[in-house]
């Protein structure tokens, strides 16, 4: 991979490298965007194949958090870090603590949370080095676990997908195939089936698939079959790309709308989406939910008001899909859109000259 080549593409700023022997840990911390404020996003800990695989990750899950945090209204840029290791097998203290000074190290440019593979008692190690941290335990008066408020960002957004969709947003009754039933999926599935929706589910871990099939009475399907299942709703809520060449022509759903990031493989297939007539509902958007959480501990964790900024994302998908009829383009594009904007008003309102300590009036 050309680094610099692919940094400019998207104009990434910056990719940290950080090793440490002793412990473990391999990390790659990439900071996409920092026009808001400082980049938060989240430390996903997976077994990468490759290193190359590991950087187009970081990479590509930094961008997502620009524009997540751009459209969920947070004055925060965008960043990501991807952690090389099995989180079942190679985590431990000294890994976590490492790690926490390299972000020390960074002064701010970057604040970490959780993602897939890393937990609250992850970040609680991080936290011993560093400030730059949230989703640490609330026994620190933080917000804790941010799958929860995730899963409420997806369960409603999800019904204002299911308003544009069959002209009301009421789930009862409606199928819905979860992919993954993970950390976020899971209260997601508790959400729906309070509602009366029948489920769905695969896993690869089949552990997770029978708490799922006994607690909601879902039906299980194997990993490669959620794709062609007769619902009415796909909910991808394990990893990315998996809206692709292979997938689109088995969906026989109306609606898409899950927790998982990064899931169009490639723009192009947010375009097939609408041309099927699929109403998509743009992963950053609905999956904000856990950000918007974690990032309410910056001014001082207040549950109530983190969740009054969880319930607009109900509104910012209504809006998208408002957008994407207005400007006759697909709801990827509006949704992005809508971050860019913001994000390039304040660029424009950031150019007037501002004293501070490290200009050349800092000796006056
Ligand atoms: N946790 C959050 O607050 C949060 C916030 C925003 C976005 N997300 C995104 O949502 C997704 C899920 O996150 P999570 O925290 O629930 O992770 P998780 O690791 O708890 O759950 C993911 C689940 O998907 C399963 N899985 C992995 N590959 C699969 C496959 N090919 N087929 C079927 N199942 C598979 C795993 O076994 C696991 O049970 C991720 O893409 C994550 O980046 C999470
Ligand atoms: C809680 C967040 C900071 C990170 C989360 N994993 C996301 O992708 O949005």
């Amino acid at each position: 991979m050309e680094i610099f080549n692919r940094m400019e593409q998207h104009d990434y700023e910056q990719l940290v490298f950080c090793q440490d022997k002793s412990s473990g840990l391999k990390a790659i911390i990439c900071i996409h965007d920092t026009t808001l404020g400082p980049a938060l996003g989240g430390t996903r800990m997976w077994n990468y194949a490759t290193e190359e695989e590991a950087i187009e990750d970081a990479i590509r899950l930094a961008r997502g958090m620009t524009y997540k945090n751009a459209a969920a209204g947070l004055n925060l840029g965008g960043g990501k870090t991807v952690i090389i290791g099995d989180p079942l097998k190679d985590k431990n203290e000294e890994m976590f603590r490492a790690f926490g000074r390299f972000i020390q190290g960074l002064n701010g440019r970057y604040i970490t949370a959780e993602d897939v593979g890393t937990t609250v008692a992850d970040m609680d190690l991080i936290h011993e080095e560093t400030d730059f941290v949230t989703g640490i335990s609330p026994a620190f008066g933080s917000s804790g676990n941010p799958s929860p408020v995730t899963a409420y960002g997806a369960y409603i957004g999800m019904k204002a997908a299911a308003l544009e969709a069959f002209g009301d947003d009421s789930l009862e009754g409606k199928t819905v195939a979860v992919q993954g039933v993970g950390n976020v999926a899971y209260p997601l599935c508790e959400y729906l089936h309070k509602e009366g929706a029948k489920l769905i589910v695969t896993d690869i871990n089949q552990d997770a698939v029978n708490r799922a099939v006994e607690a909601f009475g879902a039906t299980a399907v194997a990993p490669n079959d959620i794709y062609s299942q007769e619902a009415d709703i796909f909910a991808p809520c394990a990893m990315g790309a998996i809206i692709n060449d292979d997938t689109i022509p088995q969906l026989k759903v109306k609606v898409v709308a899950g927790s998982a990031n990064n899931q169009l493989k490639e723009e192009r297939h947010g375009d097939e989406l609408e041309a099927r007539g699929i109403v998509y509902a743009p992963d950053f958007v609905i999956n904000s939910g856990g950000v918007i959480n974690v990032a309410d501990e910056l001014y001082g964790y207040n549950n109530e008001r983190a969740m009054k900024r969880v319930e607009t994302i109900y509104d910012s998908i209504t809006k998208i899909y408002a957008i994407s009829k207005r400007d006759n383009v697909p709801s990827y594009i509006a949704a992005d859109r809508m971050a860019e904007e913001r994000i390039e008003r304040v660029r424009n309102s950031r150019t007037q000259f501002l004293r501070n300590e490290h200009n050349i009036l800092s000796r006056r």
